[in-house]
């Protein structure tokens, strides 16, 4: 849709971005990811397990085709992700052209190796146990970051105890999350 306005009126200039798997949190602890509800995705349900909102985290498979059978995924830093959209306003500003772009460190993480990293960082064990996959998961998923890097001059900076970090920080400074 956003293509064919670009294409129909050449005045707009798009940046689809392609957002992988954003975790972490400002790291002032004062701004972070406060679902309602249960958490659906993996890493805001790591934080409540970390600070006793919830008891164990279900581990969707553990016998995927990866190094260590559980689900491989992308994790991005907000951080990250907000400066690869100043860096996208700032190509469409000098370009005008528009793009479509992967924003993501390139690099695949699994479900056990993000649980063991949070641990460590957190210095608590994340009770977890391993259950069915969920369905319509992928085995894995991970960015091709060669076009961020080519035509925005971005990469990702923060690595995943960086993640792990901050949003331990935002979830132990804030238990109940905005309430
Ligand atoms: O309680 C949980 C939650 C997640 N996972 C696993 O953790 C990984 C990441 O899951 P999640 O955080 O839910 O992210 P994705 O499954 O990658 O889903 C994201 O990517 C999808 C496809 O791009 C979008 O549709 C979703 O909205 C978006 O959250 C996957 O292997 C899940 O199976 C668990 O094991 N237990």
């Amino acid at each position: 849709m956003l293509r064919d306005l670009q294409r129909a009126d050449p005045h707009w200039q798009v940046a689809i971005l392609r957002y992988f798997n954003p975790v972490g949190a400002h790291v002032s602890g004062l701004i972070g990811e406060a679902p309602s509800g249960v958490p659906n995705n993996l890493m805001p349900y790591v934080t409540q397990v970390a600070v006793g909102q919830r008891e164990t985290l279900s581990i969707f498979g553990n016998d995927y085709p990866t190094p260590d059978g559980t689900g491989v995924r992308d994790y991005i830093h907000v951080m990250d992700l907000a400066r690869g959209h100043l860096a996208a306003l700032d190509h469409l500003a000098k370009q005008q052209s528009s793009i479509t772009v992967n924003l993501g460190t390139g690099s695949g993480v699994s479900v056990q190796q993000l649980v063991d990293t949070f641990a460590r960082v957190a210095g608590r064990p994340i009770a977890h146990r391993h259950v069915a996959r969920r369905a319509g998961d992928v085995a894995a998923c991970w960015a091709d970051t060669t076009l961020a890097r080519t035509l925005l001059g971005w990469q990702a900076e923060h690595d995943l105890v960086r993640m792990c970090e901050d949003a331990w920080r935002w979830q132990a400074m804030n238990p109940a999350g905005y309430s």
